[in-house]
C-alpha cells in the first residue's frame, strides 16, 4: 500500500517505529512529519498527508501528535478525508468498518508505542463494511 505519514514533535519516536514496521512489511511510505523533537506546529506536517489522501495519491494516511486532536481537526478540514482519532484497537477497527476512515490519528502521549503499532496494523487490515454505513458516510460531506 501507499501510505503518507505526518507528525509533530510529540510523535517523532512513534513515527519512526511505525515507518520501520510499514517498510519492513513492504509498504511505500511518504514521511511528511518532523524528524526531531524540536517544537513545531502540527498543521504544517498534517496538511500534506491530508492532501495526498484527498488526491488519491496514497491509500491511507497516518498522523500523530500529542493528543491526536489537533492533527485530526486539521486533516478533517480536507474534502474526502475521514480522519479518526483512535486510542484502542477496537475503536480503530470500527473507524474502518463503520466510518471508512482514510486517516488514522494517533495520540502519542496517551497510547503506548505497542498499542499505536497495533492500531496501525488493525487500521490497514480492516475493510469497510458498506451497506447501511455507506449511506451514513455519504451524508457526512456537506455542500
Ligand atoms: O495539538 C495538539 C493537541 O491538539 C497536539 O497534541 C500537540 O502535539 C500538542 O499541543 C503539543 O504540545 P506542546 O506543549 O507544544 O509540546
Amino acid at each position: 500500500m501507499k501510505i503518507a505519514i505526518g507528525n509533530d514533535h510529540a510523535g517523532t519516536e512513534y513515527k519512526n517505529t511505525i515507518v520501520a514496521y510499514l517498510e519492513k512489511e513492504g509498504h511505500q511510505v511518504t514521511n511528511y512529519g518532523t524528524n526531531t523533537n524540536d517544537s513545531v506546529d502540527y498543521p504544517d506536517f498534517v496538511h500534506p498527508v491530508a492532501t495526498d489522501v484527498e488526491n488519491n495519491a496514497v491509500d491511507f494516511g497516518i498522523i500523530i501528535c500529542g493528543s491526536g486532536n489537533g492533527a485530526n481537526m486539521t486533516a478533517n478540514k480536507h474534502q474526502k478525508v475521514r480522519s479518526a482519532l483512535c486510542w484502542t484497537k477496537e475503536i480503530t477497527a470500527l473507524a474502518r468498518q463503520h466510518n471508512d476512515a482514510n486517516i488514522l490519528s494517533i495520540p502519542a502521549r496517551f497510547t503506548s508505542e505497542p498499542q499505536a503499532l497495533e492500531m496501525v496494523k488493525t487500521f490497514l487490515a480492516t475493510p469497510f463494511e458498506g451497506g447501511r454505513h455507506q449511506l451514513r458516510v455519504d451524508k457526512i460531506a456537506c455542500s
